[in-house]
């Protein structure tokens, strides 16, 4: 097993709130992880700390190979860890391919957009990223226009533009419609095993944890309560405790215990 991001104890507290307590876990090459939580149980906070927008208080983060703890997001960004965002971030100006174009070129190519000048740059690179997230047909369109599924799957395209090793997905299904959902994850689990790529995502959905992850990390009030299979897990009584004894805060996500239809057991 290649270990691709090798986390140790990472511990990071606002004031007198612990939001991540010595948080430990691996992912490998090819694996899709989830981690999952309850409100404010720190998903999002080992998240920034990953890709590098805010540091640990203490602990360690090795990605590739090379300790990332005190990097900034730039210089993790180009170890070859790409990133999605819970709100879409793409530039709804430009085409569809001239998003990915400029993702490809980075800085120098924001501006020879703004010159009108992207023209062919990349423009073959972009079509192969556009092929593979299926969105070939929608390359000319002004991205603006583009249905929220097709914004999604553009912003996992410009994510792989820099050919990454490591995919950080924090709630990549937000606001998506339950099929689109389904598909989106199911792509990324076909390009994560066919590049080898190790993708770690945060999500709210219960059916596209349980259908798409290989493994599954539960993390409530910054501690890491259960980490395993699937199956493992669905069965886990703390995780069961958790979204189920906790009161009406976990009510809209109680299909954590019940079975999945069609998803992994
Ligand atoms: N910048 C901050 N300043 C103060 N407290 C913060 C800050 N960011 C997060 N917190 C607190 O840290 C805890 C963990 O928050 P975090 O956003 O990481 O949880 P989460 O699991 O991502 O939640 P959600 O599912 O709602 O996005 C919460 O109690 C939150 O209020």
């Amino acid at each position: 097993m290649t270990v691709v991001v090798d986390v140790d104890g990472i511990h990071k507290s606002y004031g007198g709130v612990h939001a991540v307590r010595g948080v430990s876990f691996r992912l490998a090459a090819g694996e899709m992880l989830a981690l999952i939580g309850p409100n404010g149980a720190g998903k999002s906070t080992c998240f920034n700390m990953l890709h590098g927008q805010i540091k640990p208080d203490r602990g360690r983060i090795t990605i590739l190979g090379r300790d990332t703890t005190r990097l900034d997001p730039r210089r993790i960004w180009a170890l070859g860890v790409g990133r999605t965002f819970q709100i879409t971030a793409t530039f709804g100006s430009m085409t569809v391919i001239e998003n990915v174009q400029v993702a490809l070129v980075s800085a120098d190519a924001a501006l020879a957009w703004r010159l009108g000048a992207l023209g062919t740059l990349k423009r073959a690179e972009a079509e192969r990223l556009l092929a593979l997230v299926g969105l070939a047909d929608q390359a000319g369109r002004p991205c603006g226009e583009l249905a929220y599924g097709d914004l999604k799957r553009l912003e996992l395209a410009v994510a792989l533009s820099n050919d990454p090793k490591v995919l950080l997905m924090d709630e990549p299904t937000a606001g998506m419609a339950p099929a689109e959902r389904i598909d989106l994850m199911r792509l990324t689990a076909e390009i994560a095993r066919e590049r080898g790529l190790g993708v770690l995502f945060t999500e709210h959905d219960m059916d596209v944890v349980f259908e798409h992850a290989d493994r599954i990390m539960v993390l409530d009030r910054g501690n890491l309560i259960a980490e395993g299979s699937p199956t493992a897990v669905r069965h886990d009584p703390k995780v069961r405790e958790v979204y189920l004894g906790g009161g009406s805060t976990f009510a809209a996500e109680t299909e954590v215990a019940a079975p999945a239809p069609g998803g992994a057991q």
